[in-house]
């Protein structure tokens, strides 16, 4: 269901075109950022959370703003405008050492035949490399991911596949699974699902989920986000990740990332 990888040095474009296809949920790679590098971010991360970031009344705290979050035109101006200062912002959260966002990046780009770039949305570059902090007894609900629901329709055209990547920082003792769902809604199916609600699925309208699975931290799971997937509530600690989409244009075409 997941391939398994002890090191990033394994991974090949083979994998990643399993994913593509269908026949792997995803990509798990155990101890991709050293642990020394989670220990050394997470001190000014959390700083950054604490001083710049929304009060404690938000669930799902972020630094970077995520193309998700987009909801008007204003809104896709500010988020392209601060794009290039958030990647240099998380970049800048590691120093001395490589942000484990630039080295997926690095990754891709090696190991993809046709590289891996900046997802350009009307020409402007997005930004990739979103934190997000899961409060404890937060989960986050089953839901798919689409770039199409956050773009122009003009700009999506050449979009075949997403990907969704996670380097995780932080994970509580109990809870904080990732479950994926061997379900891939098309949109109309996934609007019925949906029924009135704004965001992702009720739990109990779901068989249950067809494989959990519990990362560390500085291990990186790579998922097909167009199958259900959802984290279980994180009950002792907040849950701390590093995560970024993957388009996927074509076998001979390079991929593009963004958050
Ligand atoms: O945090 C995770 O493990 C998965 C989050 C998620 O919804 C995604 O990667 O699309
Ligand atoms: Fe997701």
């Amino acid at each position: 269901m997941f391939q398994s990888l002890s090191s990033l040095s394994e991974l090949n474009h083979e994998h990643i075109l399993n994913v593509v296809n269908g026949q792997s949920f995803g990509i798990h790679i155990k101890n991709f950022c050293p642990i020394e590098t989670v220990e050394h971010a997470k001190d000014v991360l959390y700083q950054h959370q604490s001083q710049t970031m929304l009060d404690a009344s938000t669930p799902y705290v972020r630094i970077g703003k995520g193309l998700i979050e987009i909801k008007s035109e204003t809104d896709r101006a500010h988020y392209h405008e601060v794009a290039l200062d958030n990647i240099r912002l998380i970049r800048n959260s590691f120093k001395p050492y490589a942000s484990p966002i630039d080295q997926l990046r690095l990754l891709l780009d090696e190991v993809w035949p046709t590289g891996a770039k900046l997802l350009q949305v009307n020409g402007k570059k997005c930004f990739v490399g979103i934190c997000r902090f899961q409060r404890a007894g937060m989960d986050l609900i089953p839901h798919t991911d689409k770039l199409e629901r956050n773009t122009p329709s003009h700009d999506q055209s050449e979009l075949l596949k997403q990907l969704s990547v996670n380097i995780y920082l932080e994970i509580p003792e109990h809870g904080g699974e990732l479950e994926m769902w061997d379900i891939e809604p098309s949109e109309e199916e996934y609007q019925k699902l949906q029924g009135d609600r704004k965001y992702g699925l009720d739990r109990e309208t779901l068989p249950p989920p067809a494989t959990s699975i519990k990362p560390q931290p500085g291990d990186l799971i790579l998922l097909n986000p167009r199958l259900i997937h959802a984290v279980r509530p994180s009950s002792d600690s907040v849950r701390v990740a590093l995560s970024a989409f993957v388009g996927y244009f074509g076998e001979n075409q390079p991929l593009a990332y963004w958050s």
